[in-house]
Parts: C-alpha cells; sequence; structure tokens
C-alpha cells in the first residue's frame, strides 16, 4: 500500500445506488439456451433479459460509495463483473440506467482517450490531448520532452500512433493524461502492459496527484499494481460491491476467492 501521510479531503465522487443495462438489438437468448456451461452462460445468464428481439444485460446492479480528494481506489473483480462500465459511467461516457453519479471536476485519461486520433502522430495526440485537458499550447509545448521521456516511447513519437504496440499506446495515453494533475483520474488496465520501470514511474505520478488532491481510480486484473498504488479498493461482483476497505485487505480476500475457485491469481 502506498503512504498514508495523504489527508483525505470532501467527497470527490459519489455514486449513488448506480444501475447500467446494456441493451442490445437482436437476441442472444439461442446461443446462450445452446451452451449452458459455455462462458456466455457463466457471464451474462444471470442477468440476461430478452423480449422481442432486445437482449438487455443488467451489468451494474446498484453499485454506491463515496470517494474523497487524495485516496486511490483500485477495482478488483472478475472478468464481467462491471468494472469497466462502472468506471464509464463514473467518466459521463455511460449513462446510468437507474441512480446518479456525482464528480468533482473533469474525469481525465477517459476523457483523453476519447479524443486521440490513432492516423496522427504521437506528438499530434500529445497537443491535442493536452489542449482537451485544458492546458495551452505553450504549456503543452513545454511539457513535450517529460510526456515523452515518461511514455519511453522514443522517436516513435513522430509516427502514427498506428505504429505503435499496446503498451506504447497506453503509456502515451497515460503520460498526456497526466500531464496536468486531474480531478480525477481513471485507469482501466492500461497499467498492465507496462514494464517495471514504467509502473514505477506511474506509482510515483499517482502518489502525486493524490498529494494534489486529485482522486485516482485504477482498474486492473493485478493485484499487485493495486496494492502498490491504491490506499482503498472495491471489489465488484456480478455488478454489485462485494468489498470496500483498504487495498490489502480486499485483495487478500479477493485472491482468496479466486484462489479457492480456479488456483492461484494474478499478482
Ligand atoms: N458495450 C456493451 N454492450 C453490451 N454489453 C456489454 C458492453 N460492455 C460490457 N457489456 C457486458 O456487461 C457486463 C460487464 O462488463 P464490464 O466490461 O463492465 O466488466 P469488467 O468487470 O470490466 O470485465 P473485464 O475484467 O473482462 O474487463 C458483461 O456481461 C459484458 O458482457
Amino acid at each position: 500500500m502506498t503512504d498514508g501521510e495523504v489527508v483525505l479531503g470532501d467527497p470527490s465522487v459519489v455514486v449513488d445506488d448506480l444501475h447500467v443495462t446494456y441493451r442490445i438489438l437482436g437476441t442472444r437468448r439461442k446461443a446462450v439456451e445452446a451452451a449452458p456451461q459455455g462462458r456466455m452462460r457463466k457471464l451474462v445468464g444471470r442477468s440476461l433479459g430478452s423480449t422481442g428481439g432486445v437482449t438487455e444485460i443488467h451489468a451494474v446492479r446498484g453499485v454506491s460509495f463515496v470517494a474523497r480528494h487524495g485516496e486511490s481506489i483500485g477495482i478488483v473483480g472478475t472478468n464481467g463483473s462491471g468494472k469497466s462500465t462502472t468506471l464509464q459511467a463514473l467518466a459521463g461516457l455511460i449513462q446510468p440506467s437507474q441512480g446518479s453519479v456525482y464528480v468533482a471536476g473533469i474525469p481525465s485519461l477517459l476523457g483523453v482517450s476519447a479524443v486521440l486520433v490513432r492516423k496522427l502522430t504521437g506528438a499530434r495526440n500529445i497537443m491535442i490531448g493536452g489542449l482537451a485537458l485544458g492546458l495551452t499550447k505553450d504549456e503543452v509545448e513545454e511539457r513535450f520532452d517529460e510526456i515523452v521521456e515518461f511514455a519511453d516511447i522514443g522517436d516513435f513519437v513522430h509516427l502514427p500512433m498506428t505504429t505503435y504496440s499496446a503498451g506504447m499506446a497506453a503509456r502515451l495515453r497515460f503520460a498526456i493524461s497526466t500531464a496536468a494533475v486531474p480531478d480525477v483520474l481513471m485507469i482501466d488496465e492500461a497499467l498492465a502492459t507496462g514494464d517495471a520501470a514504467f509502473r514505477e514511474r506511474s506509482r510515483q505520478r499517482v502518489d502525486e496527484i493524490r498529494r494534489q488532491a486529485g482522486t485516482v481510480f485504477v482498474v486492473s486484473h493485478s493485484l499487485a499494481s493495486i496494492k502498490a498504488m491504491c490506499t482503498r479498493a472495491i471489489w465488484i461482483d456480478k455488478g454489485l460491491v462485494r468489498m470496500d476497505g483498504p487495498a490489502e485487505d480486499v485483495t487478500a480476500a479477493y485472491h482468496e476467492h479466486t484462489r479457492a475457485r480456479s488456483g492461484p491469481a494474478k499478482g
């Protein structure tokens, strides 16, 4: 766990009985019924409703929590449990079907990712992303070298992002998103692609953001990353909060649960 020296501030994110239901045209009922032991049944069978050719997936089923300025919160849970959906609702990219989400300030990362254009060079994307964060052109130019260095992409910065590996693109997104201290930073698996040195740089940056009263959310299957970066963790299971508490305790309980079900968990 990171140090506990940051004094927590007022609430920055309030999630109150959040529900998200995806509605898909066309039924998947046949596929699920045809494979009762299949992965699809495991993932969505419990929450899948189908009427008149519209399939509904109740991905988030009443999640509530309050996050404060200065907190870094890991979100853990098995595949399809609703972690990314929750994060996207926090970022305002998905409308809740019920309940509400209040965010103080502008959520970053997902916002930056949305404006990046893969056909353009890393350099152009640094400018576009920086402007989207509210920096001026001069401020972006001032921070350019630091962003490239943090992302560790070298001369690739002058090539289109289509030529980047998944890890390079994720590192650049992270570097741009944190070029200005965001109010609320959301990191969805970006860290899993980085090497040890990048993880350490990211951890330091997350601590810096917390010290400046930002709130950080990290969705990851790497329990080691969550333990290293987060003060608190929320375990989401089948669209509901199963446990919320100190990162050490929640990751230990989650690890125990996954180990009991299917052998050793990652991290
Ligand atoms: N765009 C979408 N349209 C329809 N269903 C979706 C969509 N995105 C996610 N789902 C479904 O919602 C449920 C929750 O998915 P979500 O991606 O939030 O889970 P997750 O915990 O982030 O999973 P993972 O660890 O695999 O990334 C799953 O059943 C998934 O199939």
